[in-house]
């Protein structure tokens, strides 16, 4: 079977004893796999098997030491090499290992003891090399989805899946969520894992950006392309090349406009305005809407064809109350980072104040909550963050709960908890409120349905 884990040696040496005897004794060693070659022409043939380690004749007779070398550190710099030199020169062996080469072993009654403990040495560092690269992936893993996204929720779990598969190719991701869910972090998470990471990521926001400049915006425009035009400018699509364009709000974009963005996605140019030159475009497409675009194509407020252009990979963002203790672990973490940001003593949250979170339905999402737990930190005085700190804006929940399509029992809970929400639970005021019997709270109650905490 074979070893996963094993230093694979090269050794080219022309003489055909000697290289059999190291390859022999080379062999000994369970760990490492060896491969001889007599000449430099068999031995290139093979190097794309990306060895470990070379060991090398100094003195081959159809190339030099040094050009072996050479040629090897061109090929691949990470193979290390050995060089076995039948004399012993401190001039040439400094060059060499000037040169990047790993060690350098005369050929004298020590060598295979030189030899052994320079492999030893150098499997050591291979090794520590793979394990750093390891780390450095996981790391990476860890850099998109735990330090930027926090959540673990079966739902962002699916959203994770996504991203992973987003990062591996060029293709338009199309972002919905409602506001606040992070679609915008995730457009961020994509672009910095992919293979554009060092090229710009460039956001435009559609809705904020008046009608009349946002092709500009875009685009760009040529000097005197229009009063005020006073210099050339890029657009934002030139200013992201080879990197990611994120469209924000791309459901807000004007239906003359739409019909540019489509032909530039199409033909994968622009032209600024007032220009004739065409520039090319290379720019990675991701956009997030907080509306339903299929909707908007049904309603002809958005072009089919350029909802087709843009779906490309959808990844849906669940509202913050569908992410269950995702809320927990959010807001845990933005007492943390505030605390941290204003040098003051780290807070914990109470279980009471968990549940209050819990039972909320933040309209405004995971932004809502960062704002919340901001205050939260502020206005607790000791270390401990109480249901009182957490100050929740009953006038959003309102809308909210207008805004879903629920069951009339859905409905009737909802009102209720609100009503007891704003009276500090108080049952009797409640009932008073809406007109409804203080029992059937109190049952809701008991049922679980209510919370009064
Ligand atoms: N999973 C998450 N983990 C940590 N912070 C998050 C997460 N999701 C969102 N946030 C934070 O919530 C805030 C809102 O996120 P973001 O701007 O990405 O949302 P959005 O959906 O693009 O909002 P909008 O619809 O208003 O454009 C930001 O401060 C962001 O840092």
């Amino acid at each position: 079977m074979k070893n996963q884990h094993a230093l694979r040696i090269f050794v080219l040496e022309d003489d055909v004893w000697y290289g059999s005897m190291l390859e022999h004794y080379l062999s000994l060693n369970p760990d490492y796999e060896v491969k001889r070659f007599e000449s430099s022409t068999a031995f290139f043939d093979q190097l794309h098997e990306r060895p470990d380690v070379v060991t090398l004749d100094y003195s081959m007779p159809d190339m030099d030491g040094s050009a072996v070398l050479k040629k090897i550190r061109e090929v691949n710099p990470d193979i290390q090499v050995i060089i076995i030199s039948g004399q012993e020169d401190v001039g040439t062996a400094i060059s060499l290992l000037k040169n990047g080469a790993f060690d350098y072993i005369v050929k004298d009654d020590d060598v295979k003891d030189r030899l052994w403990n320079s492999l030893l040495h150098l499997k050591e560092i291979v090794g520590l090399r793979q394990e750093v690269e390891q780390l450095k992936e996981q790391v990476g893993k860890k850099y998109d989805y735990s330090k930027f996204l926090i959540g673990k929720s079966e739902v962002m779990e699916k959203v994770y899946g996504l991203i992973e598969k987003a990062c591996k190719t060029n293709i338009t991701v199309s972002i919905s969520g409602e506001t606040g869910t992070g679609k915008e972090m995730v457009a961020k998470a994509i672009h910095y894992n992919s293979e554009r990471q060092k090229k710009p990521f460039v956001a435009v926001n559609v809705a904020a950006i008046p009608k009349e400049l946002i092709e500009s915006e875009l685009f760009g425009h040529e000097k005197g392309a229009f009063t005020g035009a006073v210099t050339r400018r890029i657009g934002k699509f030139e200013e992201a090349n080879s990197g990611t364009l994120f469209l924000d709000e791309i459901g807000e974009m004007d239906i003359s406009l739409q019909a540019k963005l489509l032909r530039v996605l199409q033909e994968r140019e622009i032209t600024r305005i007032g220009g004739n030159e065409t520039v090319a475009v290379n720019a990675r497409i991701i956009v997030a809407t907080h509306r339903n675009l299929l909707e908007e194509v049904q309603q002809k407020t958005f072009r089919e064809d350029l909802y087709y252009r843009l779906i490309g990979l959808p990844l849906q963002l669940p509202a913050l109350r569908e992410r269950g203790n995702d809320i927990i672990l959010l807001a845990r973490s933005f007492i943390d980072l505030f605390c941290k940001d204003n040098g003051i003593e780290k807070k914990t949250l109470s279980q009471e104040a968990q549940q209050k979170l819990l039972q909320y339905t933040f309209p405004g999402n995971v932004r809502e909550l960062k704002s919340v737990m901001e205050l939260a930190a502020v206005m607790a005085d000791a270390e401990t963050v109480l249901p009182e700190h957490i100050t929740i804006n009953t006038a959003a929940t309102v809308n909210d709960l207008l805004s879903k399509e629920r069951t009339l029992k859905d409905f009737e809970i909802h009102i209720i908890q609100h009503y007891l929400d704003k009276y500090d639970k108080d049952v009797l005021l409640v009932a008073k409120k809406l007109d409804i019997g203080k029992s059937t709270i109190y049952r809701m109650i008991q049922a679980g349905e209510l919370s009064t905490k």
